[in-house]
C-alpha cells in the first residue's frame, strides 16, 4: 500500500474495522497490483504509436502524412485508424466489465481478478507476436477483456477488505499501481524506441505485469462479503480474522455481513433491475457521473498522447518520451498524497482542490500555446515555452493524481449496498471505458481543428464537475459500507430519493 500515513491502530468506526494489520496491508497491496496491467497498456500504447517501425509495418499512411504535414503542428498524428488501434481495447473492456458483475457475484472478486490477468496475458502474447493489423486488434480485444474484469473486481475487493476508517487510503492503491504501470511502460518505450523490433518488446512485455498480478491474486483470499454472499461462512470468518487481526472478535462484523446478504437474497430481484429503483438513483447518478467526469478532465488524452503531444509541440522524439515519464512520476507521487489525506480531509476536499488546480493549468496551457504558436498553430514553439507547457502539465497531473484519479475508483466501489455493488461498479467501469473510447477517438481530430482551445474544452468540463461535487457528492470518509445509506439520508438533495432505514 502506498503512503506512510497509517496509524497502527486507527480506532473503531461503526463498532469495528478501524485496525490496520500487516495481513490486510499485504493483501490489499497484492490486490491493488491488478492496476499494473491497465497502466502498462495506457503507457505502452501512447509510445508504440509514435515508433517508426511500428507505424511502417501497420500504419504506413500515418508516416507518410507526418513526413508531409509540416504546416500545422496540431494535425500531424490525426489518424482514425491509429486511434482505433488504441481504443479497440476500450470497447472490449466495456463489454467485459458488464459481464463481470454477474461473475464477481457468482465466482467471487478474487477469481475475477485471476481471470482478468490470464486474459490480459493471452492478449499480450498475441500482440507481441503480431504479424498483421488483425492480430494486433485481436490482441487488444483480449487485453480489453483483461482490464474489464480486473477494473471491475479490484476496487470492490479493496473497499470490502479495507478497515472502513482507512478505506480511502487502501483504495488509492489501485490507481497507484495503474500509475506504476504507466511509468514502467514509458521507461520501457524509451529503451525500446530505437530498436527495430522495439514495439514487439514493448507490447510483449505486458506479459510481465500480467504474471505478477495473476500470481498475486492466486495467493490472496476473497473478501469476507463475497464469501458470505456465496454461503462460505467458515471461510468468511477465517478471512475476516486474518485481516482484522487474530485477537479481534470478528463475530459482530460477520453477523452484519450475513444480515445484509440475507436481506439481499430475500429481495430476490435481479440487481440490474434493482439498481434502477428510485431509491438508488443517487448511487446510480454517481456511478455514471464520476467516471464520466474523470475522463473529461482530459487525463487520458495527456496520458495516451503525451509523447505525441510533446513531439507535436516541438520536443524531439526522445525528449517527448522523457517528458511523458516525468509526467507519470509526478502523477505517482501525487497519488501518495491522496493516500495520506483522503481519510483525514475527505473525498470532497481533494476533488475540489485537485479540480481547481487542473482547471487553472488547462487554461494556462491554452494561453501559452495560443500566444507562442499562433492561433492557427503554424509558428514553432520555443524550447523554453515547451518546457513551460510541460511544467503546467505536471502541475495538472499532480492535481489529477490526488483527486479524480484515485477517487473515481473509490467512490463507485463504496457507495452501493452489497446486493448491487458489483452491478454499480460494472456500470461505472463501462462508463469509464465508453467515455475514454469516445474521447480518444475524437481527440486528435479535435486537437487538429480546435487547436489550443481543446484545452479550454476540458477546462470547461472541470468547472462543471467541480460544481457537481460541491452540490451533489456526499462525504463518505470513515463510514462503514454497511452504514453508507446514512450519507444519502442526510444529503440536502438526495434524501428525497432514498428510503429511510428503520
Ligand atoms: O493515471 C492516469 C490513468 O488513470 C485513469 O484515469 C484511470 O483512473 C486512466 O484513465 C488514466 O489513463
Amino acid at each position: 500500500m502506498p503512503g506512510g500515513s497509517f496509524v497502527p491502530n486507527g480506532g473503531n468506526v461503526g463498532g469495528y474495522g478501524g485496525r490496520i494489520t500487516a495481513s490486510v496491508v499485504i493483501t490489499c497491496i497484492v490486490a491493488a497490483s491488478s492496476g499494473l496491467i491497465f497502466g502498462y497498456d495506457i503507457g505502452i500504447s501512447g509510445g508504440v504509436t509514435t515508433m517508426k517501425p511500428f507505424l511502417h509495418k501497420f500504419f504506413p499512411a500515418v508516416l507518410r502524412k507526418a513526413a508531409e504535414a509540416k504546416t500545422n503542428m496540431y494535425c500531424v498524428y490525426n489518424s482514425q485508424v491509429l486511434t482505433s488501434f488504441t481504443s479497440s481495447l476500450y470497447i472490449a473492456g466495456l463489454a467485459a466489465s458488464l459481464v463481470a458483475s454477474r461473475l464477481t457475484v457468482a465466482l467471487g472478486r478474487r477469481n475475477i481478478m485471476v481471470l482478468g490477468g490470464c486474459t490480459f496475458l493471452a492478449g499480450a502474447a498475441i500482440n507481441g507476436g503480431a504479424a498483421n493489423v488483425a492480430m494486433l486488434i485481436l490482441g487488444r480485444i483480449m487485453l480489453g477483456f483483461g482490464v474489464g474484469f480486473t477494473n471491475q473486481a479490484t476496487p470492490i475487493y479493496l473497499s470490502e477488505m479495507a478497515p472502513p476508517k482507512w478505506r480511502g487510503a487502501f483504495n488509492t492503491g489501485f490507481q497507484f499501481f495503474i500509475g506504476i504501470g504507466v511509468v514502467t511502460a514509458n521507461c520501457i518505450n524509451y529503451g525500446t524506441a530505437k530498436l527495430t523490433y522495439g514495439w514487439r518488446l514493448s507490447l510483449g512485455l505486458a506479459i510481465v505485469p500480467a504474471v505478477i498480478m495473476t500470481l498475486g491474486a492466486l495467493l490472496i483470499s476473497d473478501t469476507p462479503s463475497s464469501l458470505v454472499e456465496r454461503g462460505k461462512l467458515a471461510q468468511a470468518r477465517q478471512s475476516l480474522g486474518k485481516v482484522r487481526g487474530i485477537d479481534t472478535n470478528v463475530e459482530a462484523e460477520l453477523a452484519e455481513l450475513v444480515k445484509v446478504s440475507e436481506a439481499a437474497k430475500a429481495a430476490n430481484q435481479e440487481p440490474i433491475v434493482t439498481i434502477f429503483e428510485r431509491q438508488y438513483r443517487p448511487h446510480l447518478v454517481m456511478a455514471i457521473a464520476i467516471p464520466f467526469f474523470q475522463q473529461l478532465t482530459g487525463i487520458n488524452i495527456i496520458a495516451f498522447y503525451a509523447p505525441v503531444l510533446f513531439q507535436s509541440v516541438g520536443f524531439g522524439s526522445d525528449s517527448a518520451l522523457i517528458a511523458a515519464i516525468i509526467l507519470g512520476l509526478v502523477n505517482l507521487a501525487s497519488i501518495l498524497v491522496s493516500t495520506a489525506v483522503v481519510d483525514r480531509c475527505g473525498r470532497r476536499f481533494l476533488f475540489i482542490v485537485g479540480g481547481a488546480q487542473m482547471l487553472i493549468c488547462q487554461v494556462a496551457v491554452a494561453c501559452v500555446l495560443a500566444a507562442t504558436t499562433g492561433v492557427s498553430g503554424t509558428k514553432n514553439i520555443s524550447k523554453g515555452y515547451a518546457i513551460l507547457v510541460l511544467l503546467l502539465m505536471c502541475t495538472y497531473a499532480a492535481g489529477f493524481g490526488w483527486s479524480w484519479g484515485p477517487l473515481s475508483w473509490l467512490i463507485p466501489s463504496e457507495i452501493f449496498p452489497m446486493k448491487i455493488r458489483p452491478t454499480g461498479q460494472s456500470i461505472s467501469v463501462a462508463v469509464n471505458f465508453a467515455t475514454t473510447f469516445v474521447l480518444s477517438q475524437t481527440f486528435l481530430t479535435m486537437l487538429c481543428h480546435f487547436k489550443f482551445a481543446t484545452f479550454l474544452f476540458y477546462a470547461g468540463w472541470i468547472a462543471v464537475m467541480s460544481i457537481f461535487v460541491v452540490f451533489f457528492l456526499p462525504e463518505t470518509k470513515g463510514v462503514p459500507l454497511e452504514s453508507m445509506y446514512t450519507v444519502w439520508e442526510k444529503h440536502w438533495y438526495w434524501r428525497r430519493f432514498v428510503k429511510v432505514q428503520p
